[in-house]
């Protein structure tokens, strides 16, 4: 069975390489993108793709899931239309494969609780590359013997929200393990706001934006005497291609939502 896929945000960093793994993946096939404009036009028209991409761009998502029939939607936009593009995609059965990152905790629980209500599978991933996901489940189980833990997260400047989905996504993870607690010493004061970076239940998330960057984190663990320090680093984004294609494939055969891939591998 061929895997019909629309693609929202398909001009952008992330989705111009997700046309080009989805156009090239045997199994699946790429129907439709989704942009703020260029409705009417196909992606051939675009310079930054192939003219035979025989593509069509529409500005509506339920105009374009009536049209082109997608089974799945792959979302790369930013986090103002993502919640919505989601919700629309459940609406309609038609399962989210989402990078997009910027979700509250309420448009999350909202989404979980659509999906299951209308079995329909939804996966949202806040970092698609595998070492990331190992980064995350390796601190997750070092904060069970080194719960003192600062999150530093580095991405490219033209990135909207910090902290990165990733940042966040591994504080939530390493809170599972250890209870709250705070670091630091217990009268610290900053004397310039924010000089202790973001707080999640006691732990520090520091982001750098800089041109140059793709996306980089490192969860450094303190013990008495001991720094380890765990890093991955993005240089492309065909990093994250993989775990794209993976999510297209997965999706289909789940009927909840799945926030994180490292619940899937
Ligand atoms: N989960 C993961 O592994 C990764 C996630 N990301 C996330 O993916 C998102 C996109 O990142 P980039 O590609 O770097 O951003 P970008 O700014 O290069 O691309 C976003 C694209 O979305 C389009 N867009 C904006 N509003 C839209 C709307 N309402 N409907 C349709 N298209 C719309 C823009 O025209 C643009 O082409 C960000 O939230 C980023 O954090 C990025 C890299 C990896
Ligand atoms: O905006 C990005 O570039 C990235 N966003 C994701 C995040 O916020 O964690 C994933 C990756 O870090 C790249």
């Amino acid at each position: 069975m061929t895997i019909r896929v629309a693609i929202a945000g398909a001009r952008g960093r992330m989705g111009s390489e997700a046309v080009k793994a989805v156009t090239k993946k045997e199994g699946m096939e790429l129907v439709a993108a989704l942009d703020y404009k260029h409705v009417g036009d196909s992606l051939a028209e675009l310079e930054m793709f192939s003219p035979n991409l025989n593509v069509p761009i529409f500005t509506n998502l339920t105009q374009l899931i009536e049209d082109t029939k997608p089974d799945v939607l792959i979302d790369l936009t930013n986090p103002q239309s993502v919640y919505e593009h989601t919700k629309v995609a459940l609406l309609h059965n038609v399962r989210p494969v989402v990078g997009t990152t910027g979700f509250t905790d309420e448009q999350l629980n909202e989404l979980k609780t659509l999906a299951e209500n209308s079995k329909v599978g939804c996966i949202i991933a806040p970092n698609f590359a595998i070492g990331a996901i190992l980064m995350m489940k390796f601190a997750k189980e070092a904060a069970k013997y080194l719960p003192d833990v600062e999150i530093i997260e580095l991405h490219h400047d033209r990135k909207l929200d910090a902290p990165s989905g990733t940042g966040l996504k591994t504080a939530q993870l390493i809170a599972e393990v250890r209870s709250e607690r705070k670091q630091g010493h217990p009268n610290e004061k900053e004397t310039i706001d924010g000089a202790r970076g973001a707080e999640f239940e006691g732990m520090r998330i520091h982001s750098v934006r800089l041109p140059g960057l793709v996306a980089h984190q490192e969860v450094l663990f303190g013990g008495d005497g001991q720094l380890l320090t765990i890093r991955h680093d993005s240089y492309n984004r065909e990093s994250f291609m993989g775990g794209v294609l993976y999510c297209v494939e997965a999706v289909m055969t789940i009927e909840n939502l799945v926030y994180g891939l490292e619940n899937l591998i």
